[in-house]
């Protein structure tokens, strides 16, 4: 019997030729990443299990990136960010991605932004590796044919002191995603469909391959988005078998080598489904859960408040050229608030020219609100004083990933997740808008 993607690069990581769904292994970390929200608590851990003066196992292979609460006052949030930097000077750890000035980001350099976005342009997610992060996006990195996921503090302390994690090894449901692309859906489009399809519990503790032509013909940043919400369905992972495409990103990226592993013919799936994507139509998921599927054109009387183009899932440069195509030469009618993802998306803003106009200029020519520093910002939520936080109980249309009650501040607030188009959209009309109404 042939093996998926997954097992084979958790049979690597074991040090077997073979490990079957439901086993137990021990295996070896290539890459541990933490943030400000866990990282601390993960430094706590580390400290109360392994001693006061414990070295950490690699401090080549740990990655602390600052993202979540840092353009705020809140003091809490800003010492999170102290005990990061204190533990990489005490740990000498090669990757840290420090903010020092917090009232102009670009005058630190070595800042990136929202960690898994950094993590991929910081070259960190290779194919064949295994990655963990304190967050349950860290399934992001699976657009790279690497098996990466969330894990908690104490799996993550354990990691900083051993280098190993005891883990099952999950089954993998694929997905094949066929037929040609039609210009109006994006790959948000896809995976709101599939986790409607299945649910947000639909893929608990499983891997969600993702596969077919539509699939091979995305950009990396679009086979982020699918993987990266491989989570709202309860995936233990998301993957894509790596390819040029994947090389070209990486290798531009990272010099250190890498091993790639693909899906044999003959492997076992708990399911397998196919998908015909030209069939498929622009969709959002209404409050408030991501398995809550609709036809943005069956939602077009809901009036909204605000738009947010924005994080790990729907932030990035691709994110913003997308909704720049939708938004340039008209006006929006309702707040729309600008957050890349990374500092480098930022840079992007001001450079990457759509129709002779940088997306900046299209954004603030349409009317949005000037960029934020890149940060996680108000995708979820954060102190009273985040940018783009919901205060009040209104409707917005988000590129973020997730639309629990409270999720971007305010309990009562409806958030509405979409594509880049449909959120442009929306945003020039006021309601919950098809991008079919302004493109072509
Ligand atoms: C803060 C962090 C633990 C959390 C996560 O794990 O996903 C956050 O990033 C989110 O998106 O909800």
């Amino acid at each position: 019997m042939g093996m998926t993607l997954t097992e084979k690069i958790l049979a690597k990581a074991s040090r077997r030729s073979v490990v079957e769904p439901g086993e137990n292994i021990w295996v070896n970390v290539d890459v541990l990443m933490t943030h400000d929200v866990c990282g601390p608590g993960t430094i706590g851990v580390f400290k109360r299990e392994f001693g006061a003066d414990a070295k950490v196992w690699d401090a080549e292979k740990i990655v602390l990136i600052p993202d979540h609460y840092i353009f705020t006052a809140d003091e809490r949030a800003n010492r999170n960010v102290d005990i990061l930097r204190d533990f990489a000077q005490e740990q000498s750890i090669k990757y840290f991605y420090d903010i020092t000035d917090r009232a102009n980001f670009k005058a630190n350099p070595d800042y990136k932004g929202v960690c898994h976005i950094a993590l991929a342009q910081e070259g960190h997610t290779r194919p064949g590796e295994v990655l963990f992060g304190t967050d349950s996006h860290t399934c992001n990195a699976g657009a790279f044919g690497q098996f990466a996921t969330g894990i908690g503090n104490t799996d993550a302390g354990f990691i900083m002191g051993t280098g190993k994690l005891l883990i099952k090894v999950p089954a993998t449901m694929r997905f094949v995603l066929n037929g040609e692309m039609p210009d109006y859906l994006l790959a948000k489009d896809l995976i709101l469909q599939i986790i409607g399809d299945i649910s947000v519990a639909g893929a608990t503790y499983r891997t969600m391959e993702f596969a077919g032509e539509a699939v091979q013909r995305m950009t990396m940043e679009e086979r982020m988005t699918l993987c990266n919400m491989a989570i709202e369905a309860g995936g233990k992972n998301g993957t894509i078998a790596p390819d040029e495409t994947t090389y070209e990103y990486v290798r531009a990226c990272t010099d250190k080598p890498f091993e790639s592993f693909y899906t044999d013919s003959d492997a076992n799936f708990y399911s397998d489904r196919t998908y015909d994507v030209s069939q498929l139509e622009p969709v959002v998921a209404k409050p408030h859960s991501p398995d809550n599927r609709a036809l943005a054109r069956e939602c077009r009387d809901v009036k909204i408040d605000r738009v947010y183009i924005g994080s790990c899932t729907g932030g990035k440069t691709t994110d913003f050229v997308n909704a720049a195509r939708i938004l340039k030469g008209h006006q929006v009618k309702v707040p729309t608030y600008i957050v890349p993802a990374t500092q480098k998306v930022y840079e992007d803003l001001f450079t990457y020219k759509h129709e002779g106009q940088t997306l900046s200029e299209i954004f603030l020519n349409s009317g949005c609100i000037e960029p934020a520093a890149p940060s996680c910002a108000a995708c979820l939520g954060g102190p009273k004083d985040t940018f783009g936080r919901m205060n009040k109980p209104e409707v917005c249309v988000s590129t973020t990933n997730r639309n629990f009650p409270g999720r971007m501040g305010e309990k009562t607030a409806q958030i509405y997740l979409a594509s880049p188009y449909t959120a442009a959209a929306s945003a020039l009309t006021g309601y919950v808008t098809d991008p079919r109404e302004f493109l072509g």
